[in-house]
């Protein structure tokens, strides 16, 4: 069926990009019902103000729980999506995390800016929606849209259909089964030389069991090299001998 999506931020331009390639084809097909919403909207002041000053000091500003919670009463309405927010503190943004995600039938996101959202948003919503405050990496970024962006993207390309046939999620890195956290090994198509470089031979074989061995070992060697944390969390046993040897 059909996912919806809900977004709300100040900067509702951001999102544009949910309307080209696999995200706006999937919005065509029906398969996404992305709706943005300008935060804005029930800011009632003259100025539409959305944030003010922190209790307890400090630099920046906290946004408002009032406008906050005006926009999420009106989205959801007597509905029950899971909440979304990012945020640098939250819990990790996983492959994992996308495929649970990707099991929703509605998901809302609230796109904080400044120093964040005043917490109390997340305590009031928490006591009827599920909320996960979600960080999608180790960095501080401005806002909370370009996050989403990444989000909207790792789990749109889960939904059935979404993806041609011809790369199914499957086979991605973080996915359960023989590949899975261990990195992409590189890739290759024509010309079978190009400027003197060479494809390596084995994949012009055409022997499926030397392919995936040799892949497997690519991205074994990846792994460790830039990836150690996840090389050592590998399990010895799903490693055949000649991985050991690597
Ligand atoms: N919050 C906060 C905050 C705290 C300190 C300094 C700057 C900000 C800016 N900010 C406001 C909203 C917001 C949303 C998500 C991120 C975010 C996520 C990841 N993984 N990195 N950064 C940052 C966000």
């Amino acid at each position: 069926g059909t996912m919806r999506l809900d977004i709300v931020s100040i900067f509702p331009e951001y999102f544009a990009p949910l309307d080209v390639s696999l995200i706006g084809k999937a919005r065509e097909r029906g398969i996404l019902d992305v709706r943005v919403h300008q935060l804005r909207d029930w800011a009632h002041d003259v100025h539409k103000t959305v944030d003010d000053t922190p209790y307890g000091g400090g630099p920046g500003m906290v946004m408002k729980p009032e406008v906050w919670g005006e926009a999420i009463d009106t989205v959801i309405g007597d509905g029950a999506p899971r909440m979304i927010v990012p945020t640098p503190s939250g819990r990790p943004f996983t492959q994992e995390v996308a495929q649970e995600l990707a099991a929703e039938p509605w998901l809302l996101f609230a796109c904080g800016r400044y120093e964040g959202i005043d917490s109390r948003v997340m305590r009031e919503y928490g006591t009827r929606l599920r909320v996960d405050e979600l960080s999608i990496g180790d960095y501080v970024l401005a806002g909370g849209e370009v996050a989403v962006l990444v989000m909207v993207e790792a789990v749109g390309r889960l939904l059935p259909g979404v993806l041609g046939n011809a790369h199914s999620a499957v086979d991605d890195s973080f996915a359960p089964g023989a590949m899975q956290n261990l990195l992409e090994g590189p890739v290759y198509t024509k010309p079978p030389v190009w400027r003197e470089h060479e494809v390596p031979s084995v994949l012009l074989s055409g022997h499926h069991g030397k392919v995936a061995r040799w892949r497997r070992d690519e991205a074994l060697r990846r792994t460790v090299a830039n990836r150690p944390e996840l090389a050592a969390a590998l399990d010895p046993a799903t490693l055949d001998k000649r991985d050991r040897e690597v």
